[in-house]
């Protein structure tokens, strides 16, 4: 991770808003994320919380507004590595096993000091299924595969739309030990969920969907 100026904000949105046949999805947008700090992102089905996650992960245009990262208007090929989003669908190879997955994104981000993916993928809870298709796991190991990303590559800024979905008790209290310690450690976070997120690392900044 880069260090950031102190007072500059890790990511801002300024006046944010996207379009689809010319109709906005969600009223223009400002808030800040500092680094040290989770958002949940609030609203109602169809709401916009997914639309604006992959807008800010590069993956729709934003359409009116400004993104700024680290006090500077956002490049996209500066934040590559730096931005690690986590969608419903969770970007993971069906014929490639968790190992084989959590290679390729290595390849493209690097890894996180210290960090390989048998302990990962041990930590998240895939001992004994490191080498199996993913197409042969349940839907919770399936999302604790994806969820292993978050382990093994250095970005600062996770973008997870609905992470605790599939996920059983102890991978739900796992995802919020990582979302602790990655926070705790200068990174941040922005997550969507309709349950109820029960993070002990101090009150989340709620950023509020309006159609
Ligand atoms: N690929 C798409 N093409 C056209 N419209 C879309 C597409 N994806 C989403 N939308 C529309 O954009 C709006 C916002 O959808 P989005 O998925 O961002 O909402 P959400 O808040 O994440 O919903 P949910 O809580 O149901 O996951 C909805 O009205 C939806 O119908």
């Amino acid at each position: 991770m880069t260090a950031t100026p102190a007072a500059a904000p890790l990511l801002e949105a300024r006046g944010l808003s996207f379009r689809r046949q010319d109709e906005p999805v969600f009223a223009p947008m400002d808030f800040q994320l500092h680094a040290g700090e989770l958002a949940l992102v609030e609203g109602d089905n169809g709401s916009g919380k997914t639309t604006l996650l992959r807008m800010l992960a590069g993956l729709l245009h934003v359409g009116e507004g400004e993104l700024r990262w680290r006090g500077a208007p956002l490049q996209r090929d500066a934040t590559a590595g730096d931005i690690l989003f986590l969608g419903h669908q969770l970007g993971l190879k069906a014929d490639f096993s968790p190992r084989e997955n959590l290679r390729v994104a290595a390849s493209l981000h690097g890894c996180r000091d210290g960090t390989n993916a048998a302990s990962v993928l041990a930590r998240i809870g895939l001992r004994g299924y490191e080498d199996e298709p993913v197409r042969r796991l349940s839907a919770g190991q399936k999302k604790r595969a994806a969820l292993a990303r978050l382990l093994l590559l250095p970005a600062t800024l996770w973008l997870l739309d609905e992470p605790y979905a599939n996920l059983d008790r102890i991978g739900i209290a796992l995802v919020n030990e990582l979302l602790e310690r990655h926070t705790d450690a200068g990174g941040a976070a922005m997550v969507t969920s309709h349950g109820t997120v029960s993070f002990h690392g101090g009150e989340p900044r709620r950023i509020r969907m309006h159609g």
